[in-house]
């Protein structure tokens, strides 16, 4: 099915790094530690004892975040990779075929399907250090590799043995995978970085930049070739382009928060008011998947190639990266491995997901809303741990009480917050591009501070705390909007059979019963939550950290 090939030489024209680009560079902060066996990707000034300055900026190229692009990349992506890594492309050309429903299928059952995992399984393990002098050609890398790893995890005959065997990730993708991964802090999984930020074109491609007069337009690669797909990641990629506003917006406040005057808190007034605004177009630009994005095509053809290694729930059996001697393996994990299956052979990383962006969470750090686990939940999170490892999950620390604060200065809600449980944001921390990890620990272990300022000035100056609550209130009403996005796409999907022209595209022919009961407590997004509870959370959440909160809202249904 694979054309056989012999490796040819390397793609000649890799431009070279610069030498103080952040790949270039022996992190300071790589000696590991407890929470980050494999090195702490934090850049605090905590970590030096305080003798490193505080950094902080909503809009530093040292992490990788751009002034107009935000946490897209400035410069254009890779769409193919050339040379002997041509054999990757191919290989990727024939899982997608050459248009809607001639691709792969997922549960791999026909004799195409098969042919091209045994082609995908014989191809030699390529090296990779001629991509390690380009950042863009590391990332598509990336790109092809982990969709590699789900058409062939997706395609392969599900194990009958008792316990279930991990799925084989062929030593020809996960050799290489797990060799680029560690260069660009990400684990050998699709993530949202593959799916959305470096994978897609911009209007004019020969511009070198994502500016907003040259937004995303092209989606480079998808599983099923379907319009929906590319919508759902261009829409995706347009949310991050509204969001570098937003950035740009808070990087301003920053600057006025620094001086504190009064001058200083009216324009932050008139900022914070922007960010409310900005924060809505982010929530208008969401809603276009309404309209966009056929839902039966998402939830029936597109997500079931998300899962990951942990996307049969607690019991999962994981993937097996095949290739690397024992030792090896294990120098390769990741923080976003659970603890749990350290030194295992299934590994459960999870699939993609638009929580793994890292705009929102920038917004709450900056705002302060504080997503660390009530009591009762914490209490919960580790009863579960203890009966359940697996679910326990990796732990990365990420809540928003400030370097050296006072009781009185943080929130009493970030106080005394045990390290060894991780909330579902600080968790996928651990599945972005290591720079915006690194941005948003800097961040979270040095918060701004709005909202001590806001409560110290809400008699003196009223308007700055309407300002706040109102940049709140729109937060609250971006994840309204993003949970009825969830209602459609997901929850109403789960309860109805797919139509004729998807169980056609499916290979399915008659639907077994017209209507199917489902457990709504028990649905779950791709990165591993219940769904119902975690985003309702969130969103109480938001509301929580108003001066003055309003009352409830929309209920998932
Ligand atoms: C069809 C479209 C979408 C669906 C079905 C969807 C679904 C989900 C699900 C199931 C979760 C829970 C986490 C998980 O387990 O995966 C989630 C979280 C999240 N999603 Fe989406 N999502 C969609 C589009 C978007 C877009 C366009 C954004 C843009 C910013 C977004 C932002 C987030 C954020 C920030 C979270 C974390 C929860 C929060 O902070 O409120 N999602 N999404």
């Amino acid at each position: 099915m694979l054309p056989k090939r012999t490796p040819s030489p390397p793609p000649a024209h890799h431009a070279q790094l610069p030498p103080d680009h952040f790949l270039a560079l022996a992190p300071s902060f790589n000696q590991g530690n407890y929470e980050f066996p494999s090195g702490a990707p934090s850049t605090a000034s905590a970590a030096s004892n305080g003798l490193a300055p505080n950094t902080a900026s909503l809009a530093s190229a040292d992490f990788d975040v751009d002034v107009r692009t935000g946490f897209l990349p400035p410069s254009k992506n890779v769409a193919r990779l050339s040379g002997y890594y041509e054999m990757w492309e191919e290989a990727l050309d024939a899982a997608r075929g050459s248009g809607v429903g001639d691709g792969l299928q997922v549960g791999g059952r026909r004799e195409k399907d098969q042919l091209w995992r045994a082609g995908v399984a014989s191809l030699p393990v390529l090296p990779t250090s001629d991509l390690c002098a380009s950042l863009p050609h590391l990332r598509r890398a990336h790109v092809v590799l982990t969709f590699l790893a789900h058409f062939f995890a997706h395609t392969s005959p599900p194990s009958t043995a008792e316990p279930k065997e991990p799925v084989p990730i062929p030593a020809s993708i996960s050799v290489p995978l797990l060799e680029i991964s560690p260069m660009l802090g990400l684990p050998p999984i699709l993530t949202y970085a593959d799916t959305v930020l470096w994978n897609f074109l911009s209007l004019n491609p020969a511009v070198q930049s994502s500016l907003p007069g040259n937004p995303p337009r092209d989606i480079i690669t998808t599983f099923t070739n379907t319009r929906s797909e590319e919508q759902f990641y261009l829409i995706s990629s347009l949310c991050e382009i509204a969001g570098a506003e937003a950035l740009g917006l808070m990087r301003r406040s920053l600057d006025e928060l620094f001086v504190a005057d009064a001058t200083a808190i009216r324009r932050l007034t008139v900022y914070l008011r922007k960010l409310a605004a900005q924060i809505d177009r982010i929530g208008d630009v969401t809603m276009t998947l309404m309209k966009e994005v056929d839902p039966e095509d998402f939830y029936h053809l597109i997500r079931p190639w998300f899962r990951g290694g942990d996307g049969d729930g607690p019991g999962s059996a994981g993937w097996d990266y095949l290739g690397l001697a024992s030792g090896e393996a294990e120098s390769s994990t990741h923080e976003a491995e659970s603890a749990s299956t350290r030194g295992q052979r299934g590994k459960l990383f999870s699939g993609p997901s638009a929580g793994q962006s890292s705009l929102i969470h920038a917004i709450d750090v900056f705002l302060l809303v504080d997503h660390s686990p009530t009591e009762e939940e914490r209490r919960e999170a580790m009863e579960a741990a203890e009966n359940r490892p697996e679910e326990s999950g990796a732990s990365i620390q990420m809540d928003s009480t400030p370097v050296g604060a006072t009781e009185e200065q943080a929130p009493a809600h970030a106080l005394n917050k045990p390290k060894s449980e991780a909330t579902f944001l600080q968790r996928m921390l651990a599945y972005m591009p290591l720079p915006h990890r690194s941005f948003l620990i800097h961040l979270s272990t040095h918060p701004t501070p709005l909202r001590p300022l806001v409560i110290h000035c809400a008699q003196s100056h009223p308007a700055l705390a309407e300002a706040y609550d109102g940049t709140l209130e729109a937060l609250r009403r971006f994840r309204e909007r993003h949970m009825r996005v969830v209602s459609k796409f997901i929850v109403q999907q789960a309860r109805r059979q797919p139509g004729e022209r998807v169980r056609a595209l499916l290979g399915v022919e008659e639907p077994e019963e017209e209507k199917i009961e489902v457990d709504t407590g028990e649905l779950r997004g791709t990165g591993g939550t219940a769904l119902f509870k975690f985003l309702k959370r969130c969103r109480d959440n938001t509301t929580k950290a108003m001066v003055r909160p309003t009352g409830a809202g929309y209920e998932l249904k």
